[in-house]
């Protein structure tokens, strides 16, 4: 596809077993992507191989044109990867993080922090810009390693789990900062198992059952899919995920 932010094509993992099995996939430039699955199911290895974290077996992987693969380098610089484990350094404030962080990528000086403050004003951190990281709860550390990984201004955001352990402020201030992006043409993807998030937020729903993609599809298609008008997501996806495991235990 021409405008593809990410073309994967029979990628496979295996580790004691198969986990990703032959996934064909493909994001289109500025969209906002959920990978929905239940546990086991794969999504965090399919990400983390979209990523350069780990070496698929076999398959490619296209990001906006680079083969991911070949030129691991080249695709790091334009994708973002927000793990459900943040790292942050605890001797660091969030300003001097996000300032390391861009002095990686090579940004100068003064835009590194005029972007850090204004992702830590959008992510509600500003109060706490020189106060140790070592400090700050779960979902603070959380929202450092999301602004640490969007100081280079990625085209493609890949998130595991952003919104989990999140409270209901910080929970909105992320989502607004994702859709933010996507507005100004990012491309989002990310993991979730809060149906309502991919339901309110994604423009296109997959489905990962086994390590394939099952379905996918804007919610309306999802639903005329299992035939049904009104169905909320979550029913869908039990019911995709339910034929699938019966498909598989056949
Ligand atoms: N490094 C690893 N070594 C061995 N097995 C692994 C490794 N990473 C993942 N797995 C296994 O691969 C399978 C898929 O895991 P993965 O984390 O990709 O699933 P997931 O869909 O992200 O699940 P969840 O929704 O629970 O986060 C699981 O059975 C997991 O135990």
């Amino acid at each position: 596809m021409p405008n593809a932010a990410l073309e994967i094509s029979g990628l496979s993992k295996s580790f004691d077993k198969p986990v990703v099995n032959a996934l064909d996939l493909t994001i289109r430039s500025g969209e906002f992507y959920a990978l929905l699955g239940p546990n086991g199911a794969g999504k965090t290895t399919i990400l983390r191989m979209v990523a350069g974290l780990l070496r698929p077996d076999e398959g490619a992987i296209s990001v906006f044109g680079i083969d991911a693969r070949k030129d691991a380098i080249a695709a790091k610089k334009i994708i973002a990867w927000v793990s459900d484990e943040p790292m942050v350094y605890d001797r660091l404030t969030p300003l001097e993080y996000l300032e390391f962080v861009a002095g990686l990528w090579q940004i100068d000086a003064t835009t590194a922090k005029a972007r850090a403050l204004d992702l830590l004003d959008w992510l509600g951190l500003a109060p706490h810009a020189n106060a140790l990281c070592g400090s700050f709860s779960k979902g603070m550390l959380q929202k450092v390693a999301l602004a640490g990984a969007l100081v280079h201004e990625p085209r493609l955001i890949i998130l595991d789990e952003p919104l989990t352990g999140l409270d209901a402020g910080s929970a909105r201030q992320v989502k607004d900062v994702l859709l933010n992006k996507v507005r100004g043409g990012v491309t989002v993807i990310m993991t979730t198992h809060i149906l309502e998030v991919a339901e309110r937020m994604a423009e296109r729903i997959g489905v990962i059952s086994n390590g394939r993609l099952i379905a996918e599809g804007s919610l309306a298609e999802l639903r005329n899919r299992i035939g049904r008008g009104n169905t909320s997501l979550e029913e869908i996806f039990l019911d995709l995920v339910q034929t699938d495991a019966q498909g598989v235990a056949a």
